[in-house]
């Protein structure tokens, strides 16, 4: 060992080991530790957590593990901006608001903000379609998939989840898929060569880091290509013990600290230090497009609201939906401050109800005379300029405003009844913003926009009459509904649904068309590839897997599935009649199931079909 640092150690652990005063059995271990994770043991003591240690036998007991406690405390110091030392000064400050029950929106009177209000299939709304095309080979997009899904309650990662079982496409798939047809249908707008790839983030965590590689790997990257996808791992936060920021020890490893999952807010920090953001301001990136991992309708609404975007010069357009009084989305509200301070902001679901009281609502969180919310409900979709982005995040290094929800033992809010830690929401992003920047929201109707997956059977089933179940069922209903109301829109007949009822929620069952996003990406699209005199019956399934694939004068009761490469012009015309394919239902509690189709109450029985493959160049027609 070099003679100065023999000096530097016997100085730390024999001559000034005064700091380690208040935790005996750290100081008689100090001769094993690194001259970094002494520094690390100095803060951790200066900031009150002298217990972390109380239990930590002789040295040579049990030395490696304490080593790894410091491996593990050297990550949560450098992935929380600031460090361990703030972390633990904005849980002490969040925890004493918690305790006095200070309201976080003290000050503020809620009132309903005015957005753009879309009507799908309208002239402003194609137009704005159009727009978000032309835009779309500026986008990157971003996709939060760090949660484990616990309200869903499936064992593996949402987005491999099928988002129907027609076709079997994953969430993940699908997104891919979408996100390529725009890069496609963009470039091919453009005057000259254009070579653009639209990137995608993904944000994982511990829990869903490796099967989302592993999905990705195993599909070839669903047709991207692999620099175009980057995966940023989300990391824990430490556990709180007590009102004092008292880190909590993991219950089963006393020399490990408990972490828990920080929330998707996390996800601006993770962009900022990644680096990623001046890559794509240098490659011509404006839009930074982020969205949530089971919701099987946005890409429906992503061009529209690209359009508002880029029409209205947004820095900040959060996509929102009509909202139910107490639907588990958040409201955006906009917050007046007695000082004259204004901000449209989202409110989350939890809060909404009690900020609505508080200022003189005594209902609270009710429907109004339309059946909705007034407060347009947030889906997390948000699109976000990227030059003030990047300008708001060199200030903030991407810290966005924490909560903290401690479940009190009792009255007296002294203890918890399991340890909790600090939380972030990635929409509350324009809290931080100077009263300049320009916010605003897209409203949309939610069967275009919006069916998300959260919750299990058991669950959707109690959710009250008339508000949307966020079930499996309601997902992949949803999509059918969708595109039979677009279809309808064109002009072809679609029958009526029926009503049906899978795992104890009620829904409608429209006919299952489904179509890759490369055949129509806009209502325009359809428009182009759907003529006249067709008609669907509700029994009916159709897949349509191609670019150039025209409804003339189709009349479909059965199943129909087409493939085709983008060379091949295929017209479905006439009558194409047979015993189809039938929803089956099954009870999410018969294990003979897989798990993901237990969870939406039914399978398909593939009783009869017609499936036709196009793959050589030239014009075909299917029907009599
Ligand atoms: O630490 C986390 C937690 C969640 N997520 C991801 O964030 C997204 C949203 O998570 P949840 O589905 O659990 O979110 P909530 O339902 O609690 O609520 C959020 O989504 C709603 C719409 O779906 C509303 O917009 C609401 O205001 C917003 O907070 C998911 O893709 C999830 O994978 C992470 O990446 N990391």
């Amino acid at each position: 060992m070099e003679s100065s640092t023999v000096e530097k150690l016997s100085d730390l652990s024999i001559g000034s080991d005064d700091w380690a005063a208040s935790a005996p059995n750290l100081r008689k271990n100090l001769q094993i530790l690194s001259p970094e994770q002494i520094e690390l043991a100095k803060m951790l003591l200066c900031e009150g957590q002298s217990h972390l240690f109380s239990h930590w036998p002789e040295p040579g007991v049990d030395d490696r593990s304490k080593l790894s406690f410091f491996e593990q405390v050297s990550r949560l110091n450098a992935s929380y901006p600031g460090g361990l030392v703030s972390y633990i000064k904005n849980a002490r400050s969040l925890l004493a608001d918690s305790k006095a029950g200070k309201n976080p929106f003290d000050g503020f009177t809620p009132s309903v903000p005015s957005g753009e209000v879309l009507t799908f299939g309208d002239d402003n709304f194609m137009m704005l379609e159009e727009e978000g095309i032309r835009e779309a080979q500026n986008a990157a997009f971003v996709l939060v998939a760090g949660g484990l899904g616990e309200r869903l309650g499936y064992k593996g990662i949402k987005l491999a989840l099928p988002s129907e079982i027609t076709t079997g496409t994953c969430f993940l798939q699908h997104y891919v898929e979408s996100i390529l047809a725009l890069q496609e249908a963009s470039c091919k707008l453009s005057p000259g060569k254009c070579d653009a790839q639209i990137p995608l983030v993904i944000m994982t965590s511990d829990d869903t880091h490796a099967p989302t590689l592993q999905l990705l790997e195993s599909h070839s990257y669903f047709g991207m290509k692999t620099d175009q996808v980057k995966l940023l791992k989300q990391e824990k936060v430490a556990c709180l013990a007590d009102n004092d920021a008292r880190l909590a020890l993991d219950p089963n490893d006393k020399y490990k600290i408990q972490t828990k999952p920080h929330g998707h807010g996390d996800v601006h920090a993770l962009l900022h230090s990644s680096g990623v953001l001046n890559q794509w301001k240098n490659s011509g990136v404006k839009w930074v497009l982020f969205f949530q991992d089971t919701n099987g309708l946005l890409f429906k609404a992503i061009p529209a609201s690209l359009g508002v975007s880029s029409i209205k010069g947004y820095h900040v357009n959060s996509l929102s939906v009509p909202r139910k009084a107490k639907e588990a989305i958040g409201g955006i509200t906009k917050l007046t401050h007695a000082d004259g301070r204004t901000m449209v902001i989202n409110v989350e679901y939890n809060q909404l109800d009690p900020l609505l009281r508080a200022t003189g609502h005594a209902d609270g969180d009710v429907n109004c005379e339309t059946g909705y919310s007034p407060f347009p409900g947030n889906i997390n979709q948000l699109i976000l300029e990227l030059g003030q982005y990047i300008e708001e995040l060199n200030k903030t290094k991407g810290a966005i405003a924490e909560f903290v929800n401690p479940k009190y033992k009792d009255s007296t809010k002294t203890s918890f009844k399991s340890s909790t830690r600090l939380e972030c929401m990635m929409q509350d992003y324009p809290k931080t913003l100077p009263s300049s920047a320009r916010v605003g929201f897209t409203v949309m109707d939610a069967w275009l926009a919006y069916a998300p997956v959260k919750n299990n059977p058991e669950d959707a089933a109690k959710v009250p009459k008339g508000n949307p179940y966020h079930s499996a069922t309601s997902g992949e209903m949803a999509i059918y509904r969708a595109n039979s109301l677009i279809l309808r829109k064109a002009g072809v007949q679609i029958a009526d649904p029926v009503v049906d009822v899978f795992n104890g929620q009620e829904v409608e069952v429209w006919p299952r068309i489904m179509w890759k996003p490369k055949w129509a990406l806009i209502f325009s699209d359809v428009r182009k590839k759907v003529l006249t005199g067709c008609s669907v019956s509700q029994r009916s399934t159709m897949v349509i897997s191609g670019q150039n694939v025209f409804l003339d004068g189709l009349s479909l009761d059965g199943t129909i599935v087409i493939n085709a490469i983008s060379g091949a012009e295929v017209k479905l015309t006439g009558s194409v009649q047979n015993k189809g394919w039938i929803l089956k239902h099954i009870d999410y509690k018969d294990s003979s199931f897989p798990e993901e189709m237990r969870i939406r109450g039914f399978i398909i029985d593939k009783v009869e079909q017609l499936v036709m493959n196009y793959t050589e160049p030239g014009k075909f027609c299917i029907g009599s």
